[in-house]
C-alpha cells in the first residue's frame, strides 16, 4: 500500500462504474415510499440524494424524506427505543488484513515474542476473556458483543489447528504458530466457550472472521458456524459489509473477503441457526449508488433467509485512518447525510424491522434525531469500545440505563431494555428510578454504576 497517493487538498475522484444516474424522479420515489410501495434502486438514490436533479441535499425535501421514514418506523415497529445492557469484548488487535478505514489494528509483528511490547495493542487469552465478561455479568449485562483482528495465531479448534499446521506453506493462509507471540488468542471456540457465562449471550464471529476461521480448509460457512455454536456462540454480528460492491472494496479495503464471500458466509450462520446482523459503512469513497446497491444486497439476503435481525449504518470515523491521511477522503458524512441514511435504510428495507443508530458514531445529539427519522434501537451499553475511539471518535463507550431512561424520555418516547434478539423485552417505567439492567442472567435492576465505583468515578 506504499503505492498510496501522497496527501492532497482534495480528494480525489474515483472512476467508478457505478454512479447515481437513475430514471425515476424525486417525487415519483417518494409517493411510493409514503405509500409503502418496495422501493427499487434507483427510487432509493432519489430519496437517498433528495433528487439527482439537483446537486446537493435539498433540505426541504430531506425533511419530507425523514418524515416519510418516521412514519414507516411507528408503523413498522411502534413508538419504543430499545437497547441492549452489553459488554464490547474484544479480543485482540493484530490484524494484517490492511482496511484503509481502520485504525483499530495494529500489524502482527508487533505483538511477536521478541518484539517491543510497547505496540498499545492488545490480545486477550480466553481466561481474560472469561474474566472480563464474568465481571460484566455481575453488573447485570445480557449481551457480550466481540470483534478481533485476524491475529495469525487464530484456529477455528484444534482440528483446524492441526491444519494449519501440517500447511505445506503456511504464511500462505496467514497462520503463524502460536509461540511466535508473546500472548496466544487460542482458538475461536476456546475464546467463545471461555465467553458463555452462565448462559450471557455471546454475539461474534463476523462473516471476516468466518472467512479466517476456515481458512487453508473447504469447510463450508455452515460447517464452522455450527462448530461454534456448539460452543456456546448465540449471533453473529454481520460487520466487514462495509459496501457490498467490489469496485468499492478494491478501494478500502482490497485486503478483505468480497461481496460474495460476505453473503455466502451470512448464510452459512443463519443456516446453523444463528440470527445475524448486517450493516453498512458509509461516508467514504463510496457514493449514493453504491449505498443503495448494498441495500438492495442486504434486503435481497432478507429475502432468502429472514434471520437479520437489525440492521445498522455505521457513519464513518475518518481522523485517524489511512484513507484520510492519505488523501483518499477529505471528511466522513454530513449530517444530512447520516440523517438520510438511516431514513432510507427504514424505507428500503421493508423486510427488516429494526434500525440501529450509533451513538458511538454520531453522539448523543445526532442519533437521538436519528430516533425520528427511522431509527428504533439506539444501540447498548457497551462499557468498554475501541474500533470508533481509536479512528478518532470521541463520544465515549459507556451508557448507563438510567443515561437511556433520562434520553429516551426527553423525546418523548419508551424506553425498553431487549434481549439481543429482540425476543425479550423489559419496558421500563421512567418513575421507577434507580434503573438497571433486568435481561442477564444475573440482572436484578441495581444500576451498573452503582456496582462499580471505578465507572462511576469517571
Ligand atoms: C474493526 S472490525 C473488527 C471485526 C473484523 N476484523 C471485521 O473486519 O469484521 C469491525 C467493523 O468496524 C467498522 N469500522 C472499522 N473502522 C471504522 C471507522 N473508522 N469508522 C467506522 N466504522 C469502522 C467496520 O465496519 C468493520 O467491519
Ligand atoms: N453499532 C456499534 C456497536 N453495536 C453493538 C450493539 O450494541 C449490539 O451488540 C447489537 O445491537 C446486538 O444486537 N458496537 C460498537 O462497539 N460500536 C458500534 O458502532
Ligand atoms: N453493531 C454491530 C457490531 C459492531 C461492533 C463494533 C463496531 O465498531 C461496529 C459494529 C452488530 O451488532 O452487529
Ligand atoms: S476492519 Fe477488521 S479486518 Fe479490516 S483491518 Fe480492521 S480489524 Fe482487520
Amino acid at each position: 500500500m506504499s503505492d498510496a497517493p501522497d496527501v492532497s487538498a482534495a480528494a480525489p475522484d474515483f472512476d467508478f462504474e457505478h454512479v447515481p444516474r437513475t430514471d425515476q424522479s424525486f417525487e415519483n420515489a417518494l409517493a411510493k415510499a409514503r405509500d409503502g410501495c418496495r422501493l427499487t434502486v434507483d427510487d432509493g438514490v432519489e430519496l437517498l440524494t433528495t433528487g439527482t436533479d439537483r446537486a446537493g441535499i435539498d433540505p426541504v425535501r430531506k425533511e419530507r424524506v425523514l418524515e416519510a421514514a418516521d412514519h414507516r418506523r411507528a408503523e413498522m415497529v411502534g413508538d419504543d427505543v430499545t437497547f441492549v445492557a452489553n459488554l464490547n469484548n474484544n479480543v485482540t488487535t493484530a490484524c494484517d488484513t490492511g482496511c484503509l478505514f481502520c485504525n483499530f489494528k495494529d500489524r502482527a509483528s508487533k505483538f511477536e515474542a521478541d518484539a517491543p511490547d510497547d505496540h498499545g495493542g492488545f490480545t486477550k487469552t480466553p481466561a481474560e476473556s472469561r474474566q472480563a465478561v464474568a465481571d460484566a455479568v455481575e453488573l447485570g449485562i445480557s449481551e457480550v458483543c466481540s470483534v478481533s483482528g485476524l491475529h495469525p495465531a487464530f484456529a477455528l479448534d484444534d482440528e483446524h489447528r492441526e491444519v494449519l499446521e501440517s500447511h505445506p506453506a503456511p504464511e500462505q493462509v496467514n497462520y503463524r504458530p502460536p509461540d511466535t507471540y508473546t500472548t496466544s488468542p487460542g482458538t475461536y471456540v476456546d475464546q467463545i466457550r471461555a465467553m458463555s457465562v452462565d448462559g450471557v449471550h455471546v454475539h461474534s464471529m463476523t462473516p471476516e472472521e468466518a472467512y479466517h476461521a476456515r481458512r487453508g480448509t473447504d469447510w463450508s460457512y455452515e460447517a464452522v458456524y455450527r462448530r461454534l455454536r456448539e460452543a456456546g456462540l448465540d449471533s453473529a454480528p454481520g460487520t466487514a459489509a462495509e459496501i457490498l460492491v467490489d469496485e468499492v472494496r478494491e478501494v478500502i479495503c482490497p485486503g478483505k473477503m468480497d461481496t460474495e464471500a460476505w453473503l455466502n458466509a451470512m448464510e452459512g450462520a443463519m443456516a446453523a441457526g444463528l440470527p445475524v446482523t448486517a450493516t453498512i459503512m458509509y461516508g467514504h469513497v463510496e457514493n449514493a449508488m453504491h449505498r443503495v446497491m448494498h441495500l438492495k444486497r442486504v434486503r435481497d439476503l432478507q429475502d432468502r433467509t429472514g434471520g437479520i435481525t437489525e440492521f445498522v449504518p455505521l457513519s464513518f470515523i475518518h481522523q485517524q485512518t489511512p484513507l484520510y491521511d492519505r488523501g483518499l477522503v477529505s471528511g466522513g458524512a454530513t449530517d444530512a447525510e447520516d440523517e438520510l441514511m438511516i431514513a432510507v435504510s427504514r424505507l428500503f428495507l421493508d423486510n427488516i424491522e429494526n434500525i440501529q443508530t450509533s451513538w458511538v458514531k454520531f453522539g448523543d445529539e445526532k442519533s437521538l434525531k436519528t430516533l425520528s427519522c427511522g431509527a428504533n434501537d439506539f444501540m447498548g451499553t457497551l462499557l468498554s469500545e475501541e474500533i470508533t475511539k481509536r479512528a478518532g471518535g470521541d463520544y465515549g463507550e459507556f451508557r448507563s440505563v438510567a443515561d437511556y431512561v433520562d434520553m429516551v424520555t426527553a423525546i418523548g418516547r419508551r424506553p425498553v431494555e431487549r434481549s439481543t434478539d429482540y425476543e425479550r423485552r423489559h419496558p421500563i417505567d421512567p418513575d421507577d428510578a434507580p434503573h438497571g439492567p433486568r435481561l442477564g442472567p444475573r440482572a436484578d435492576g441495581t444500576p451498573i454504576l452503582d456496582r462499580t465505583p471505578s465507572l462511576a468515578d469517571d
